[in-house]
């Protein structure tokens, strides 16, 4: 069984490694939404695999980080693209949640996926 949790948040960024002229070398933000996903066994008691608020209060220390920062000073985001997010926010619950994919979306039709190293 597979759940998720999603939360949203609003930070400033740039890219500082693209082409010259390149519209993401600008300062500017986006609302993001990140999915946690968390994997495993449904406690037959509980029926469920974990509490949704577990989840969220897991995740809240990050959300504490990011939202309304500029990402770029935030430690470990110093090139802050949906792929380097997404990698920072699993390696920091990792830990903590069976999880299974942090899903980061930048705009309504942007974002990305990631599973861990495989
Ligand atoms: N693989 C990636 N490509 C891009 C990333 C990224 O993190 N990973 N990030 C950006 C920018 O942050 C940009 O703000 C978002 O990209 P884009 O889809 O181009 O956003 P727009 O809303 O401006 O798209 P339009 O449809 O062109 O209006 C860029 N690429
Ligand atoms: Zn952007």
């Amino acid at each position: 069984m597979e759940i998720f949790r999603e939360f949203t948040f609003e930070a400033a960024h740039r890219l500082p490694n693209v082409p010259e002229n390149h519209k993401c070398g600008r300062l500017h933000g986006h609302s993001y939404r990140v999915e946690v996903h968390v994997s495993g066994e449904v406690d037959p008691s509980a029926g469920w695999l974990i509490d949704f608020g577990e989840i969220k209060k897991v995740f809240n220390p990050l959300e504490e980080r990011l939202d309304h920062y500029y990402l770029n000073e935030v430690e470990g985001l110093e090139n802050p693209t949906s792929e380097n997010l997404a990698k920072w926010i699993w390696d920091r619950l990792v830990g903590s949640l069976p999880i299974s994919a942090i899903h980061v979306r930048e705009t309504c039709t942007s974002g990305c996926v990631y599973r861990g190293e495989s």
